[in-house]
């Protein structure tokens, strides 16, 4: 029997996965997906031949309902879904901060639910995919969560009690290398390069070290310290990272992350 997907809030996150499953072999006539404009949804059906429909429709005929609405907005959507999700669909959610309980809460009838915190490079189809499961979520909702986000790139299962780290680790992820590669090229105008060619110098660095880390199987301190001859002009640099607090900083980040992943699960707004 074909299985129905549907992509319920389909914005960046939403289209990402969606674009990432039909690449992935997923027939666009299997995949349901809605917005809150009509724009959007004109948009969705132009872009990938996909069926938008609305929220309560989604719930009453797909098999599995994937939420990518904002945390603040997931209230609101489950308070509209409840009357409709019969206690066999499979929910799963990749807002930030919302627990399986959350939504366990707010839908009748032990539903199960899986938490997945993604990341947007499933645009390319090199996702970080961390999933966990709900209280009624079996064995076979996980496989068929990891079957969906395996289409965008790797995941990983998780207890729920990581995903908050795990959200600013990898969600949130990479933010820090694109605020990296752009603190870079700035440092590259001031030593007088053109803004096109230090960008060009930078990224592929970034891809070349990217690729060293996933595939040479060495430390991230052994590559680093290859790169860091005696008297040379790294250590220098490195020590100015140091000097300026980096490690600590970057340390920080992603404990304010983490803390406010744990916040907008208590609804917090702003
Ligand atoms: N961006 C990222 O890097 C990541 C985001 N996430 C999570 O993904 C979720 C979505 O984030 P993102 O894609 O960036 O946000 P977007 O705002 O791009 O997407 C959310 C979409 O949901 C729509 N929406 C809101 N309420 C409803 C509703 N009741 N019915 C139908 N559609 C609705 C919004 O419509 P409208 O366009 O009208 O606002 C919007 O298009 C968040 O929960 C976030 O925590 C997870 C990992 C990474
Ligand atoms: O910034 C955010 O809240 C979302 C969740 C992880 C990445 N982006």
């Amino acid at each position: 029997m074909t299985q129905k997907v549907a992509v319920l809030g389909t914005g960046k996150i939403g289209e990402a996965l969606l674009s990432g499953m039909i690449r992935g072999g997923w027939a666009p006539a299997d995949l349901l997906v809605t917005a809150r404009r009509q724009e959007r949804a004109d948009e969705l059906r132009t872009r990938y031949g996909v069926t938008p429909v609305t929220n309560a429709e989604a719930a009453k005929t797909a098999d599995t309902l994937i939420l990518t609405v904002k945390p603040q907005d997931m209230g609101t959507l489950l308070d509209e879904l409840a009357p409709h999700v019969p206690a066999d669909r499979l929910v799963i959610s990749g807002a930030a901060g919302i627990t399986t309980a959350f939504i366990e809460e707010r839908l009748t009838g032990g539903t199960p639910v899986v938490r997945v915190m993604t990341n947007t490079p499933a645009l390319v189809d090199e996702a970080m995919s961390v999933i966990s499961g709900g209280t009624h979520a079996t064995a076979d909702h996980l496989a068929h969560a990891e079957e969906i986000f395996g289409a965008v790139g790797k995941t990983l299962r998780v207890p729920e009690s990581q995903q908050d780290a795990c959200t600013a680790l990898s969600g949130s992820g990479p933010a820090y290398f694109f605020y990296l590669v752009e603190a870079m090229t700035d440092a590259g105008i001031l030593l007088g390069l053109p803004r096109d060619k230090a960008h060009d110098l930078i990224v592929q660095s970034a891809i070349g070290a990217a690729t060293m880390l996933r595939d040479s199987g060495e430390h991230p301190v052994k590559l680093r310290e290859n790169v860091t001859s005696p008297a040379g002009t790294t250590i220098n640099a490195i020590r100015e990272l140091e000097n300026h607090g980096v490690r600590a900083a970057l340390i920080a980040a992603l404990e304010a992350a983490r803390d406010r992943s744990r916040e907008l699960a208590s609804g917090k707004k702003d």
